[in-house]
């Protein structure tokens, strides 16, 4: 399967800066035009996604691509979740959750329409990490959330996604999540398997994004806190940029 111009889009950011950063836009919250408005100079890409939606997906995705002009991505929480109005989809396997539907069936059924619709397939493995369980995305999705203190566990099912040929691992602490994935998960995982990192769920900070990158992280995603305060996209880019710059230093003088 060819590599798609969202994600040769991303691959070059990641080969060029160290990092990317997502902001993740919830298409039922009420501002979401403010938000793409505030973000649009500072992501380098739009996820698009709601674990519970039921909103007119197509509008708000033309509507934040209008905005922004930025590559929109969704991050569907169900079949429900795709609109030709995208520019890509994750096509995502959440592979720890005890309900196949999540794990293959989902996906499948909405394969088709992506197909006809020309929406481009990112293929991603959706893997839940405590405190997940406390979320919307632990609930909905019946994840056998991966304890944090077990980042060998997280790390084998990204190696296990890159044998299946992934490209993208998103490491989800869930939406809200109380903290984040640990350093220590990301890095095991990086150093264990060659596939892409994303990781989200409570990241609320630049010093915790900066930290996550420094560790590995190829990607970032924040949610709650653009929603909350579009503002701190700024500060977020800078701290991701500054961390992927030095770590791609670091891995030049090795
Ligand atoms: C690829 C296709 C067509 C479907 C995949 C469907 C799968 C596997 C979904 C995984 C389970 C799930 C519920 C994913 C939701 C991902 C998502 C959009 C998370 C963000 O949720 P928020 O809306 O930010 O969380 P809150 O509801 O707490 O705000
Ligand atoms: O809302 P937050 O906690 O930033 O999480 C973002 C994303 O990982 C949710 O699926
Ligand atoms: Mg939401």
């Amino acid at each position: 399967m060819k590599i798609g111009n969202v994600e040769s889009y991303m691959n070059d950011i990641i080969a060029k800066e160290g990092a990317a950063y997502a902001v993740l836009i919830d298409p039922d919250e009420k501002n979401y035009a403010e938000i793409a408005e505030k973000v649009k100079d500072y992501a380098d890409v739009i996820i698009i996604g709601g674990s519970i939606g039921i909103c007119d997906l197509d509008k708000i995705t033309k509507d934040i691509k209008e905005i922004t002009n930025l590559p929109t991505i969704l991050f569907p929480g169900n079949v429900d979740g795709i609109t030709k109005e995208a520019d890509a989809l994750f096509y995502m396997t959440l592979m720890n959750s005890k309900n196949t539907y999540w794990t293959i069936t989902a996906p499948t059924l909405g394969c088709i329409k992506i197909k006809k619709e020309g929406i481009e397939p990112i293929p991603m493995a959706y893997i839940g990490i405590e405190p997940i369980q406390n979320t919307a995305v632990g609930y909905v999705g019946e994840v056998n959330a991966i304890p944090s203190a077990k980042p060998e566990i997280a790390a084998m099912y990204c190696l296990s996604a890159s044998y299946f040929g992934m490209r993208w691992a998103y490491l989800e602490a869930g939406s809200g999540a109380k903290f984040p994935v640990s350093s220590k998960a990301i890095a095991t995982a990086k150093h264990l398997a060659d596939i892409n990192v994303i990781v989200g769920g409570g990241i609320r900070d630049p010093e915790t994004a900066f930290e996550k990158v420094m560790y590995g992280a190829d990607v970032i995603v924040t949610g709650t806190l653009t929603e909350q305060n579009p503002d701190a996209v700024k500060e977020m880019r800078n701290a991701i940029k500054k961390a992927g710059l030095k770590k791609l230093e670091k891995l030049t003088n090795l």
